[in-house]
């Protein structure tokens, strides 16, 4: 594999997968890619996870390895990694396999986070190399370990023929803000990026839904644009410590525990509408970080469909907010194909992260690689 994969300059396909923090499915995505430039994008596919599954995996979330459900929640979400990966690669072979698998917990001030899975499995059952555990060796030494989808964007800036600074905002569980200048070749250059976690973005959303109503999502965002903000919940929240810290910063996904319980007393719609709103006031407060106002915000995740979402956004920002598929991206394969790229990075030596997207000290790359075994 290292003549292929690690020692040239050629572009290869890599496979990237991911489980993101709502706990709906695995995504995965091929991507061509010589480790700098995207060259193609291949085709992907998304596999929901079975009630059973998703409660396995929720069981061990806040676990770290050896903790009662871990292993369980490991070896369920390696399955559904290499069943949706077997389907891709019986049509469209890749050179590597980047996976992410799921987050249990993360918490970067004690040098640890956690995601679920085992890449020797999946080099084993699937015969291509992997690259996984992408953020441990970035917290380790002192860094964030998140977000890691920075030096991609900076790569999907350059791919759209940007000519100056633009954002990506990713409304997942969490949010996610990179500010990029395309202009700048190498992503670690202290000025080609600025990257954090905004806030809680779908998962309290998604949380209200679940306990009122039995229901995984507000579809469209039509409970919200039904309701009213309240105010003064609004402002309670930004004052949590979170948005007084500079970035570089990341979230673990319940690192909000209060905010739930503060629209308790409110409608459904009003608290939908609410929390809908504290989202977006999380993202305008981290976009004043940026170092010069970008020309536009292109959303990614699923958050991008919830319309009461986007006008709060919209109404609270002076740049354009635009869906990222506008551009010709593929916003429901941002993450995965970004561990994709990641993966070709992890196999050729070249850094995953920085300063100014994890706060780690310097240009670092993370990742564990996996052969598979000889049979
Ligand atoms: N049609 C829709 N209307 C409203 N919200 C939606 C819609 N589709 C998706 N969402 C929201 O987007 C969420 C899924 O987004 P996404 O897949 O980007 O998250 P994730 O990758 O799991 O999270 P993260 O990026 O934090 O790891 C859903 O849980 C839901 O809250
Ligand atoms: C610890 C962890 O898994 N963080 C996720 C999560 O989901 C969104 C946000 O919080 C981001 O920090 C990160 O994922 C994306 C893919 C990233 O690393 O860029």
């Amino acid at each position: 594999m290292a003549d292929r994969i690690g020692a040239t300059d050629d572009p290869i396909w890599a496979l990237g997968m991911m489980s993101g923090t709502s706990l709906d499915g695995v995504d995965a995505a091929l991507v061509q890619t010589d480790g700098t430039c995207i060259h193609a994008f291949g085709p992907s596919g998304y596999a929901d996870y079975s009630d059973t599954q998703r409660a396995d995996l929720r069981a061990a979330l806040g676990q770290w390895p050896g903790g009662h459900d871990v292993h369980n929640a490991a070896r369920v979400g390696d399955a559904a990694h290499i069943a949706l990966a077997k389907t891709l690669l019986a049509d469209s072979p890749a050179d590597l396999l980047g996976y992410h698998g799921q987050t249990l917990a993360h918490d970067p001030a004690m040098g640890r986070t956690h995601q679920a899975g085992d890449g020797q499995v999946l080099a084993d059952t699937l015969g291509v190399p992997v690259i996984w555990d992408f953020r441990s060796k970035d917290v380790a030494e002192g860094g964030e370990g998140a977000p890691l989808a920075p030096f991609f964007h900076h790569a999907c800036a350059r791919f759209i023929g940007a000519d100056g600074p633009i954002a990506f905002l990713n409304l997942g569980g969490v949010g996610n803000v990179t500010w990029v200048d395309p202009r700048i070749d190498a992503p670690e250059d202290p000025n080609a990026c600025l990257a954090f976690d905004t806030g809680p973005a779908n998962a309290p959303i998604n949380d209200l839904m679940q306990t009122r109503m039995g229901l995984a999502l507000d579809q469209g965002g039509t409970l919200a644009l039904s309701g009213a903000v309240d105010d003064s919940v609004v402002r309670d929240f930004l004052e949590h410590p979170y948005f007084k810290r500079q970035p570089p910063k990341s979230l673990d996904r319940d690192q909000f525990p209060g905010l739930l319980p503060s629209v308790a007393t409110l409608s459904d719609a009003e608290a939908a509408r609410t929390l809908t709103a504290c989202a977006a006031e999380a993202v305008a407060i981290g976009m004043a970080h940026c170092p010069s106002a970008p020309t536009r915000l292109l959303v990614t995740g699923g958050g991008r469909r919830n319309a009461a979402l986007m006008f709060e956004l919209s109404s609270r920002l002076n740049v354009p907010v635009q869906d990222i598929n506008d551009t010709g991206l593929d916003g429901d394969m941002l993450e995965a194909q970004a561990f994709a790229y990641l993966a070709v990075r992890v196999a050729r030596g070249m850094p995953t992260s920085a300063p100014t997207t994890t706060g780690v000290g310097q240009a670092t790359g993370g990742g564990k690689t996996s052969c598979p075994a000889k049979g």
